[in-house]
């Protein structure tokens, strides 16, 4: 006879023998695995045969079988592993140590492909043409490896909205922003000159500013809100500061949290994200502040939008793409959604191109036997201090352009690896063979790329400020040009950098004799763990 298993509320109810407990796991099992109500009264028939211990000897079978399957799994040819000394630490100290030794050293002995362990990862790092295949094939993210490092949608919460990089890739690739960037070149190279004149000043006596890199962002951050948020907001003191703090806000709260890497991952996220909530929350703060200063000119342009329909040409603006895609996609404006799109932008943006200004600043100002031609260069391109900066002008200063390119390709000295990518497919061969499983960490070698004599020209990992005239512009890239990255994911801001870069540079060398301070100093440091260009004191007068 089949009697029906008790309730859930009976098993806690009714105080059952070890056996009785068996029967009925069996019979509750049997119950979920059967599809039909004919099977389960003939299942339920059958309970009395089966054994009571019928789920431990499945659970037993499970395991053997897995363990067969983990001993006879097939195996990956993977890239050599380095061995290492240290059981727990691995690699860790070595690299951290001396990452250029190590990675030189690795480079040498294992070849173009190698894997080292850190901490608790592995890690594969890939050389000359391996790197071109790593940044061309579908196979690899570059966000996915790049979020596991700096989880910047996480944080700000752009992950909770759909495709939240490639709309902002798309809307920075789109014609219309394009065309936007170059109807405002004129007003936001004023805004740049003006920060310029304000934050470094008139410079009649040589004066020596110990923090140009800081001067530079904020008034880079005026030109650059000029053109996303328009002439108005751009004058805003509030405004100014998120665009020029933002990212040094994630990069500090990174520094507390790195620790927690080496545990694993998801912890480093977690805490992170605790660390940024912690105390007055900046980037809730950051979004509140865009929110407020933002609305009233969304609301109008809806409204606009809405009140003469077809009659009304909206300007064709970074706000207007922003509408445009959030009517699209939730029918409606979204705030918190246009919060996150702007703060990813500025996070992208800012440090980055202002990184690329210290760089070229910091040779420029070391190096007196290139003043002549950079200066000669401006006065026949540009001449009076004055006069607009047009688009063209900016083109045609392939002095100039030549000399950031260099700057940015041997920018960070320490510098060894190019953000690492994350394999995507179930596993990738390489085209030399070689395999790494999914969801692998893989950089590309920079020490070798910018010793690469084929790729650079003679002499390599000498600086020479022409080296790139008459070949490829800075904003192209290519194998010879990785600054921006390469493939499909290369950065779309590269044009809109590169042109601020050199506004900037042509301001400063137009205006000012600029040296160095301190010959000894380097002109890149190592902060968390990230070589960047150091902001150098550097003295400013007026030029004649
Ligand atoms: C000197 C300044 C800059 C440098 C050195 C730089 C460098 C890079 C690099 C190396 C990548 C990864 C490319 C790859 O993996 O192939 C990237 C991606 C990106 N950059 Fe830039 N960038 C700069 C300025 C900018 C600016 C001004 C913007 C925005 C206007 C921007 C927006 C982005 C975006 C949205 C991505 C992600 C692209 C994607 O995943 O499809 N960047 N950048």
């Amino acid at each position: 006879m089949c009697t029906a298993p008790p309730s859930l509320s009976s098993y806690s109810a009714t105080p059952l023998v070890i056996d009785e407990v068996a029967v009925y796991r069996t019979q509750l099992i049997q119950i979920v695995v059967t599809s039909d109500v004919k099977s389960l009264t003939d299942s339920c028939a059958l309970y009395p045969i089966v054994s009571p211990y019928a789920l431990d000897v499945l659970f037993l079978g499970a395991v053997f079988l897995i363990t067969i399957y983990w001993f006879h799994r097939p195996e990956l040819n993977e890239p050599p592993l380095v061995p290492c000394e240290y059981p727990l630490v691995r690699h860790s100290f070595e690299f951290l140590r001396n990452p250029r030794k190590f990675v030189k050293q690795c480079h040498e002995q294992y070849g173009d492909i190698f894997s080292f362990y850190s901490y608790r990862q592995v890690y594969t790092v890939v050389s000359n043409s391996l790197a071109y295949e790593l940044f061309r094939t579908a196979d690899f993210s570059f966000r996915d490896g790049f979020e596991e490092r700096f989880p910047i949608g996480y944080l700000t919460g752009s992950t909770l909205y759909p495709d939240y990089l490639d709309s902002l890739t798309n809307l920075i690739k789109a014609d219309r922003f394009h065309r936007h960037v170059e109807n405002c070149q004129s007003r936001s190279y004023r805004e740049l000159r003006c920060g310029i004149d304000q934050l470094i000043g008139d410079c009649e006596e040589t004066k020596v500013i110990n923090d140009p890199e800081e001067r530079l962002r904020y008034a880079l951050s005026r030109a650059v809100a000029n053109i996303i948020v328009g002439e108005d907001l751009c004058k805003d003191d509030e405004i100014v500061k998120t665009f020029a703090t933002f990212a040094a806000v994630l990069v500090r709260a990174r520094s507390l949290s790195q620790l927690t890497y080496t545990i694993h991952p998801r912890l480093y996220r977690e805490y992170f994200k605790l660390a940024l909530n912690y105390g007055d929350n900046p980037v809730q703060r950051h979004k509140d502040l865009l929110i407020k200063k933002l609305k009233p000119i969304f609301e109008k342009r809806y409204r606009d939008m809405q009140q003469f329909g077809d009659k009304w040409k909206p300007p064709d603006d970074p706000i207007q793409q922003l509408i445009d895609y959030c009517l699209e996609t939730f029918g409606k404006l979204h705030y918190d959604c246009i919060a996150c799109r702007l703060l990813t932008l500025i996070f992208a943006s800012i440090h980055t191109t202002t990184g690329g200004i210290t760089s070229a600043l910091n040779e420029y100002a070391a190096r007196p036997e290139y003043w002549k031609e950079l200066r000669e260069e401006q006065e026949a391109v540009v001449g009076d201090l004055d006069s607009d900066l047009t688009m063209d002008q900016v083109n045609k200063m392939e002095k100039l352009d030549s000399f950031v390119k260099e700057s940015l390709r041997l920018r960070g000295d320490g510098n060894v690896f190019f953000i690492p990518h994350r394999t995507m497919s179930k596993s990738y061969t390489f085209s030399n063979g070689y395999q790494i499983p999914k969801g692998r960490l893989v950089f590309m070698n920079l020490i070798a790329y910018k010793e690469d004599q084929s790729l650079h020209g003679d002499e390599p990992k000498k600086f020479s400020g022409f080296r790139h005239v008459n070949k490829s512009p800075l904003s192209k890239v290519g194998r010879d040009s990785m600054s921006f990255g390469l493939g499909k994911h290369a950065c779309p801001g590269r044009s809109f950098a590169s042109k601020h870069i050199k506004m900037t540079l042509s301001i400063l060398i137009r205006k000012y004799d600029i040296s160095i301070v301190d010959e000894k100093l380097p002109k890149s440091i190592v902060v968390r763990g990230i070589n960047v260009p150091a902001s150098l004191p550097l003295a400013f007068k007026k030029r004649k």
